[in-house]
């Protein structure tokens, strides 16, 4: 079994591409054809959002699947809708795994080490059920908070070994109020350096044969300044980037998130990918995505190489 970030490395080569679709859907931002034409007055709001939210989204993966290497399931979005959400979650990690996506869960979990391990069991591990052990979602990857600190990651961190999977660590996120705490100078460094110690540290003993390791960071795409640093820091870490078009981050400043083989970083795009059709690319919305995930991918590609 490969490691994650052999089979990231392979998922870049395969598909000359760096993109992850964010699968950040809500019912009301589905176009409202789509919902007049499967809302069925028959069955009740429940059945239908079951129906809805699944096959939107079902239909965006098959649309951009060629230009993407993996899909990102923001974990609110499905949340909001209790229990009837994790399920359709469930079912489209099951489809994009069947489309040899790979999957990155985003729930940036974490808690004391026995709380954090049943995150780690349900998400890229395995939960003792009886006389049976069972991988619940078996994502590829999970994002994880770092805020309690090394017993809340190790969880994670053993899991990573023992099933080849990855982890990327919140160390400077996208959003404005990302300075609050991660500027914070703790030591005559930012506390967001200190974290990245940290992820080098706890990726040593998860490396696939590419020399990458399997534990990763993620860093907004409005942060060049922050990733030129932390880059420094995580030479052989793979770097997972949101925060790049609707939140202000741009293309032409993946650069400095790049390692010495022009490599080591991989791209999320949500809204700009799953509600494309709202910018009147195409009149149909699974064209719409296609032509916005192909143009994220062509304009990544010609700023990275
Ligand atoms: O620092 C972070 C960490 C995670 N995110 C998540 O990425 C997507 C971004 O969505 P867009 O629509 O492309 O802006 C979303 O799921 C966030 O929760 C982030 O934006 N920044």
């Amino acid at each position: 079994m490969l490691n994650f970030s052999d089979k990231l490395i392979e998922a870049i080569k395969k598909k000359d591409s760096v993109l992850i679709a964010g699968i950040d859907t809500t019912v009301e931002n589905i176009p409202d054809y789509f919902i007049r034409k499967y809302y069925d007055d028959e069955k009740n709001e429940i059945e239908n959002l079951k129906y809805i939210l699944y096959e939107y989204n079902r239909r965006i993966i098959d649309a951009i699947e060629e230009n993407v290497i993996g899909v990102k399931f923001q974990a609110a979005f499905f949340e909001q809708y209790s229990y009837y959400g994790i399920e359709v979650l469930h079912k489209l990690i099951q489809y994009a795994q069947s489309k040899k996506l790979i999957v990155i869960f985003d729930g940036k979990r974490n808690d004391i080490s026995s709380s954090a391990k049943g995150y780690s069991n349900a998400y890229i591990g395995e939960t003792a059920l009886f006389d049976k052990k069972i991988k619940f979602f078996d994502c590829d990857a999970m994002t994880v908070n770092p805020y309690l600190g090394e017993d809340g990651i190790k969880p994670f961190v053993e899991d990573c070994e023992r099933f080849k999977k990855g982890l990327f660590v919140l160390v400077k996120t996208s959003n404005p109020s990302s300075k609050d705490f991660q500027d914070l100078i703790v030591d005559g460094k930012y506390l967001f350096e200190k974290v990245a110690e940290k992820v080098h540290e706890w990726g040593a003993s998860c490396k696939g044969k590419h020399g990458y390791s399997d534990i990763g960071a993620v860093v907004g795409a409005t942060q060049p300044q922050a990733a030129k640093m932390i880059r420094s820091i995580l030479p052989d870490s793979f770097l997972l980037i949101p925060g790049i078009g609707v939140q202000g981050g741009k293309v032409e400043d993946l650069k400095y998130f790049l390692d010495k083989n022009k490599m080591g970083i991989i791209v999320n795009s949500s809204r700009d990918i799953i509600y494309a059709y709202k910018n009147h690319i195409h009149s149909d919305f699974e064209k719409s995505s296609f032509i916005a995930s192909k143009n994220f991918k062509e304009s990544i590609n010609s700023a990275i190489n």
